[in-house]
């Protein structure tokens, strides 16, 4: 069997699901996309200019992206077609943008947030309940229950799709386990949180909120009533600050528990002691507390590490899927995977039979470009052929945002998501018939020697790939179309390493000592770290003054672990309670959680700096940041304002809810004064942020050059900031990015004699 995919250009991507390579040229291909595709190397090559390769520094955890190819999939340039000199479709579309205004509606409003009628809501949970009996995980209901029943823990493995996530939680329920607790499920990601928790309750038959409920960042729809609650790992970690034994669960399940994030990984360890110490409570007589539960799932076959970690648990296989997905891998490696996957978007759109898109790529950035690249070829559609409609999802966007993927497609059009791996596990997304897989991920990495943090472009495991393919077939049989041969696949890895081996350590280990665990380096990893991120992390968590001289948690430390933000951001807002700062640094921190709010078309780059310049600041990046915000705010947002002042307005709106958490934040929990403000006097902000950033300076050497205050790293100011090509005394970044010089952004200049008074415990010690 074969698939192949043309552009425009007559590229053909030839896919073979079963080593026999055949090449289809459908008619309408050639003809309907006249437009070509870009060089792939220009758009690289604006790329590394950008400096989006590896992103180092405390706030690596944002999405920027990069298109940076990687051992499997090496570089090629695609060459172009020539275009004619008649007007083409895009610039036709562009005159008829003119739009007449008519008084009153022509429609009625619908209306929105309707509640459903318990009618509605029972009818729904009636008729999914066949769907229910149907996925394979049924057949096992009994026997899992049984089995939980009988055992403290339990490791279940299923495929992708047999439905653990929704339907276990269900079947312990029903069983009765709900008694004496809620019943809690835990998800790498929020997206997958919100949307489980939303089937869920659909299932069961109450309002999202009543027997199921939900508790993200920001966002808890779970109530006291609340039977099952679906949460993000981290704020399970966080619920261990105020209630150190998980009281209020019965069972804990520790799902995609095979992807080995960080908080998952300190979760196993944390939930093991709580199992024990409940039950040596319970031992000893006392009566109001109950033993607690585990179960570990996993959608990958590799389950006796768990299984050994939890006391030999008992490993539940639960094979089948709910439909077939066929897997086509290209003939030949794909240099260029971005440009492949706009080539096979246009040709599944073209040739296959309705339904949904899915395509994974690496970062915001990467996305972004897709997204436009789709829309500008789109407009070369022929008539007959209805609108390809690019939906992104990315780790930055708001909970809201991440949303609108779930939205159906207007009628006669066809929705293509581009995701990063926030798509990968765990979520349904409907109608989505078709995959197209890059085989490239961001991964995480930290040089524990250099105290730097980086976002890579590197291939993705096996169990990442079949993850991958498991969002087709979960409605209808799928199709997925995988960017690489199949020996590339083979060569995979089976599974990544995991994240607690090569991450930063200090919101993992902050967390551990805010609940109470203060030998970190005793506590029952699954998998060690490594002793040198151990102890730097230590080191940057006691010069953040979180620890004190014994390594025990200090009150700031334990004002820190509180902050929904990493630990030098935290820091940053603590301090900024001092030095009367505080909205200012709000607003900063917020400003810094997107990639960047200035948009700069490569056509129009030298417009967009010319605007920028508006809101530059002579002392860097911050106080830019700052200045755009205050004149954002003086226009209340006016689109046609960022438009003429190359401003995101879509990266603003997100500043804006981020911004109005933090405050809510601050206020509710921190107890703090979020509009304390230091006015003019601007100075005082740059030495706040130097409180949580005393790390990622660097000081000018006598040939130019900036170097690291740690490390001894040269380092280079990324041309995307203010302070590109200035010289100044010393300056703090927020972030390292690695492509072909060590690139650093969101950088503002300071003077050395700051640095000891921002941490006069790390420098005097090191100059010691
Ligand atoms: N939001 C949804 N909308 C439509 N169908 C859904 C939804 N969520 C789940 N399903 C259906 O239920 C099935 C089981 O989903 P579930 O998430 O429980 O599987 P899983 O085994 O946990 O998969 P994974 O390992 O991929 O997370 C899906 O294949 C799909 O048919």
């Amino acid at each position: 069997m074969f698939n192949t995919v043309q552009n425009a250009k007559r590229k053909v991507i030839t896919f073979d699901d079963d080593g026999e390579a055949v090449q289809r040229r459908p008619e309408a291909s050639s003809a309907t996309l006249s437009k070509q595709y870009p060089d792939a190397e220009q758009r690289r090559a604006a790329q590394q200019a950008n400096g989006k390769d590896t992103v180092l520094g405390a706030d690596s955890s944002s999405s920027s992206s990069s298109l940076t190819p990687t051992s499997s999939v090496t570089p090629l340039s695609t060459p172009s077609a020539s275009v004619s000199g008649e007007s083409t479709p895009l610039q036709q579309s562009k005159k008829q943008k003119r739009k007449i205004q008519f008084q009153g509606e022509a429609r009625p409003k619908k209306l929105i947030n309707k509640e459903p009628t318990t009618e509605i809501i029972l009818q729904k949970a009636k008729d999914l309940k066949k769907h229910r009996q149907s996925l394979p995980i049924y057949t096992a209901r009994d026997i899992i229950i049984k089995e939980v029943k009988d055992n403290a823990c339990v490791v279940i493995v299923g495929e992708t799709g047999s439905g653990k996530t929704t339907q276990i939680p269900q079947y312990l329920l029903e069983s009765g386990l709900a008694a004496y607790g809620t019943i809690a499920v835990t998800q790498p990601r929020r997206v997958a949180a919100i949307n489980l928790a939303k089937r869920v309750a659909e299932e069961v038959g109450t309002p999202i909120g009543q027997r199921v409920g939900y508790s993200i960042r920001f966002d808890d729809t779970s109530s006291r009533d609340s039977l099952i609650k679906y949460m993000t790992d981290g704020i399970m970690l966080r619920e261990l600050l105020s209630d150190r034994l998980l009281l209020r669960y019965s069972v804990i399940i520790l799902d995609e528990a095979h992807e080995r994030t960080l908080r998952t990984d300190i979760l196993f360890g944390m939930v093991k002691s709580i199992q024990k110490q409940r039950q040596d409570l319970i031992d000893k007589g006392k009566k109001d507390v109950q033993p607690l539960k585990i179960v570990i799932m996993s959608a990958t076959l590799d389950a006796e590490k768990f299984s050994e970690y939890f006391y030999n648990a008992k490993i539940m296989y639960i094979s089948g899927r709910m439909y077939p997905v066929k897997i086509l891998n290209t003939v030949e490696p794909q240099s260029d995977y971005v440009d492949s996957a706009l080539v096979t978007a246009f040709q599944i759109h073209q040739e296959e039979a309705p339904g949904d898109i899915l395509i994974f790529l690496t970062g915001q950035e990467e996305i972004e470009n897709l997204e436009k690249l789709i829309e500008e070829y789109g407009v070369d559609l022929p008539p007959t052929v209805g609108k390809l409609i690019p939906c992104p999802i990315f780790a930055a966007q708001d909970s809201a945002t991440q949303q609108r993927i779930f939205e159906p497609a207007p009628p006669g059009t066809r929705k293509v998501i581009l995701a990063t791996n926030i798509a990968e596990t765990s979520i349904t997304i409907p109608n989505i018939c078709y995959v197209i897989d890059t085989g490239c991920h961001k991964s995480r990495g930290y040089n524990a020697k250099i105290g730097i943090e980086s976002l890579l472009v590197e291939p993705i495991s096996k169990s990442s790939a079949r993850q991958r393919s498991g969002r087709a077939g979960r409605e209808a049989p799928g199709l997925c179309f995988r960017l690489y041969t199949e020996d590339a696949f083979e060569q995979l890895e089976e599974d990544a390493v995991p994240e607690i081996k090569r991450c930063n350590l200090e919101a993992a280990i902050l967390s551990l000592k805010a609940t109470g665990i203060d030998d970190v380096t005793g506590f029952d990893f699954m998998d060690r770290p490594s002793k040198s991120g151990m102890l730097r992390s230590l080191e940057h968590l006691y010069a953040l003054e979180a620890l004190d001289d014994e390594g025990h948690l200090t009150d700031i430390g334990k004002k820190m672990a509180a902050f929904p933000v990493d630990p030098p951001f935290a820091k940053v807002l603590l301090q900024s309670e001092k030095m009367e700062c505080t909205r200012e640094a709000i607003d900063i921190i917020s400003l810094l959680s997107v990639d960047s709010i200035f948009s700069a078309p490569s056509a129009k780059r030298e417009e967009a700096n010319e605007a920028r310049q508006k809101f530059t600041s002579l002392d860097g990046d911050h106080l830019t940041l700052l200045n755009t915000l205050r004149a954002y705010e003086s226009v209340k947002g006016d689109r046609d304002w960022c438009r003429e002042n190359f401003i995101n307005s879509r990266h603003m709106r997100h500043v804006m809810d981020v911004r109005k958490q933090l405050i809510e934040f601050c206020h509710r929990a921190g107890g703090m004064d979020p509009t304390k403000s230091c006015g003019h006097d601007l100075e005082i902000v740059l030495k706040c942020f130097l409180a949580g950033f005393f790390q990622n300076t660097a000081l000018l050497q006598p040939d130019g050059t900036y170097k690291s205050i740690i490390g001894g790293q040269t380092v280079s100011v990324h041309p995307s900031s203010s302070l590109f090509g200035k010289k100044r005394e010393a300056i703090m970044y927020n972030e390292l990015v690695f492509t072909t010089k060590h690139y650093i952004r969101g950088v503002s200049a300071l003077e050395s004699a700051w640095l000891s008074q921002a941490a006069p415990k790390y420098f005097g010690r090191r100059q010691a």
